[in-house]
């Protein structure tokens, strides 16, 4: 292996330094899709493209076990939660989160969120000022909770919205960030856990096929149903990533903001262009920069290798803004998914692969189709844009407009 090549010096400080923008500059000082690096103490090889999705994503190279530093479990994603697991032990968790792929489940849970909004949105026109990001995560929590079967009386929308708000948040920075994040995981775990005990001892009724009963009765093996923590953990891993569909609403109002012409064809309901511009949403703006494993063995890619123990990351940010694949990506236009709908190892926001088996989110379809209605009712919302700071730093993860994107004067349709 190119062993020689590979910086002697770690470059984590780098990444923290300089966020989404760190792996593509890298790669571009390289031939473009790979990069030997030093990453968390370990040797790390990075990749990009379609091809390199597949290598990524083939269990023979990669694990996950033990690839997810601590400080992102006790924040993002939990411990023992379905991202940390390999084999067997991942399909049969995996099971758990199958239904999200079902087109039925996926509109009602649309259904409870876009009721929650045209709810909401009635009391914003009483305000001088709303904060889209936050406003939109109290509505996806109203309804990501009615349609995961919790009771109206269990939870309080707004501080729950601002737990799960947090947990993604303050993942990927040490300091109070990361604090908030891990305060609010450990308040959430505790409450959802307790919900989990009153499901499984009839205290509480939750509806057969909601996902809090499914996490309630889960069974990973012959073994007994999940302890109520790690269940906490999977049906917190179904209400975060849902309310963070919010930041692509704050990146959608600033799209439409920046180029207003693609909202009067939202505002027609053209659903193939809804579609289009939610996967440019995703592409275009920044949210996950990268994904990791451990590699199982010695992996070569494009002449570069990696000793097994070492880490393989996937360019996420860098493959969707890769001018090979795009032509245009700095470019924020819809149309381009009009022409070809997007392969699915290429537009990978969410992941690559086949989400029922391997990794891959299985919360895309679920997130295409609440962005679609949400951003065809953004469209079709009367407001002001006054002055704030919308810049979208590119150092910070998870980024977002600085400003959350505040509106005023909101007239309801
Ligand atoms: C804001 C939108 C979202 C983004 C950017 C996002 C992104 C991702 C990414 C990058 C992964 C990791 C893929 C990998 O490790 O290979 C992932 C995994 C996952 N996502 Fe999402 N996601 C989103 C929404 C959702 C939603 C709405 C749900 C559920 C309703 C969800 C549930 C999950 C779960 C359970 C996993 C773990 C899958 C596994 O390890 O097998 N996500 N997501």
């Amino acid at each position: 292996m190119d062993a020689h090549r590979r910086p002697l010096i770690d470059r984590t400080p780098a990444l923290l330094a300089e966020g989404y923008a760190w792996l593509p500059n890298r790669m571009r000082e390289t031939t473009g899709s790979v990069l030997s690096t030093r990453l968390l103490g370990r040797p790390a090889l990075a990749v990009r493209g379609p091809r390199a999705v597949r290598f990524f994503y083939d269990e023979s190279h990669v694990h996950r076990h033990g690839a997810v530093p601590a400080p992102v479990l006790d924040t993002l994603f939990g411990q023992g939660a379905v991202h940390t697991l390999d084999g067997d032990a991942h399909r049969a968790r995996k099971e758990l989160f199958l239904p999200l792929l079902e087109a039925d489940r996926v509109a009602r849970l649309t259904d409870h969120v876009t009721a929650a909004w045209d709810e909401a949105v009635r009391s914003w026109s009483e305000r001088p000022r709303v904060v889209l990001f936050d406003e939109a995560a109290v509505v996806l929590t109203r309804g990501v909770c009615d349609w995961a079967g919790i009771p109206p009386g269990a939870v309080d929308a707004e501080p729950l919205a601002r737990d799960l708000l947090a947990m993604v948040d303050g993942f990927a920075t040490p300091g109070p960030r990361q604090l908030r994040a891990r305060r609010a995981r450990a308040r959430q775990e505790t409450r959802t856990a307790r919900l989990v005990e009153e499901v499984r001892s009839g205290a509480l009724a939750a509806p057969a096929d909601s996902m809090l009963a499914r996490v309630a009765r889960h069974r990973d093996t012959a073994q007994g149903p999940l302890d109520s923590r790690t269940a906490a953990v999977e049906l917190l891993n179904v209400l975060r990533p849902t309310v963070a569909v919010s930041w692509f609403v704050a990146f959608a109002a600033h799209a439409l903001h920046r180029w207003p012409a693609h909202r009067e064809r939202l505002r027609g309901g053209d659903g193939a262009f809804a579609t289009a511009f939610a996967h440019e949403v995703r592409r275009f703006y920044p949210f996950a920069p990268f994904l990791g494993g451990r590699t199982v063995r010695e992996l070569t890619w494009h002449g570069e290798s990696v000793p097994a123990g070492g880490i393989l990351l996937l360019d996420v940010y860098g493959q969707n803004h890769d001018e090979e694949l795009w032509g245009d990506p700095y470019t924020f236009r819809p149309g381009r998914f009009l022409d070809r709908p997007p392969a699915p190892d290429e537009l990978i926001p969410q992941g690559g692969g086949d989400p029922a088996h391997g990794h891959r989110c299985p919360g895309e379809r679920v997130t295409v189709g609440l962005l679609e209605s949400l951003a065809v009712r953004l469209a079709r919302l009367e407001y002001t844009v006054p002055g704030q700071d919308l810049r979208i730093p590119l150092r910070r993860v998870p980024t977002r407009p600085r400003s959350g994107f505040a509106v005023t004067g909101v007239r309801a349709p």
